[in-house]
């Protein structure tokens, strides 16, 4: 197995029958998904929500079950990847434009366990890109204002024209040269009119799965000093 499916499958475990689950977005978190499809099949019943298109579309092709906020406000545990994790367990995420359903997600559940490969364990997030969701409508002016706050920002493409987010908004790749505090910089671009949501996830993660080149790992927020 590869060090993202080490740490993608070992995530399957910690879901037992009866639960709700969030379902995350990724090349990492593909391998829990279709692990616990898996598990459906062989009699594990849960219900699940997705937290992309994608996620949505992955699940129903392995017949997890699918549920709404409606039917199910809480969730037990959202299993999702990320782009980058720091010792005290903050989170860039978003590198694949689901940042905002995975943080509704993330909130809404009693429990976040994030699985990477070792690449993504990071001693701060200076220099690293951070997406930002912002609404499209005078999308320049928003970006200004991240600008003036230091942000350097690509808008991000694909195949030339802007990337379009499953909630029909635009993501700015943004990079500081110095993040000393992730949670303040969370709160002054979220003031920022325009900005609809960012990806550093702080303070939400309860556990980390870090799947290395012969083993696995797992960190637990409550273990930390
Ligand atoms: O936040 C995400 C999508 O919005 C992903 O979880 C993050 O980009 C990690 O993806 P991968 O496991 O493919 O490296």
């Amino acid at each position: 197995m590869n060090k993202k499916e080490l740490a993608g499958v070992e995530a399957a475990n910690y879901v037992k029958d009866g639960m709700k689950v969030g379902l995350g977005t990724g090349s990492t978190v593909y391998y829990t998904i279709v692990e616990l499809g898996r598990r459906v099949a062989a009699g594990l019943r849960i219900v699940g929500i997705p937290t992309s298109a994608a996620t949505e579309a992955l699940a129903k092709e392995l017949h997890i079950p699918l549920t709404t906020f409606q039917a199910c406000p809480r969730l037990d545990l959202t299993i999702d990847g990320a782009d980058a994790v720091t010792p005290d367990f903050q989170l860039i995420k978003g590198g694949g434009g689901a940042l905002l359903r995975e943080k509704l997600v993330a909130a809404a559940s009693d429990q976040l366990l994030i699985v990477v490969d070792d690449g993504k364990l990071y001693d701060s997030f200076a220099n690293l890109s951070i997406p930002i969701e912002v609404v499209p409508f005078a999308w320049e002016t928003t970006a200004q204002r991240i600008a003036n706050l230091g942000g350097k920002w690509t808008l991000r493409e694909r195949e030339g024209v802007p990337f379009v987010t499953d909630n029909h908004n635009y993501i700015l790749d943004t990079v500081f040269d110095s993040v000393a505090d992730p949670g303040r910089l969370q709160d002054v671009l979220k003031a920022i009119t325009g900005v609809v949501e960012t990806g550093l996830f702080i303070n939400m993660a309860d556990a980390v799965i870090v799947g290395r080149a012969d083993s696995v790992e797992t960190l637990s927020r409550a273990d930390s000093p």
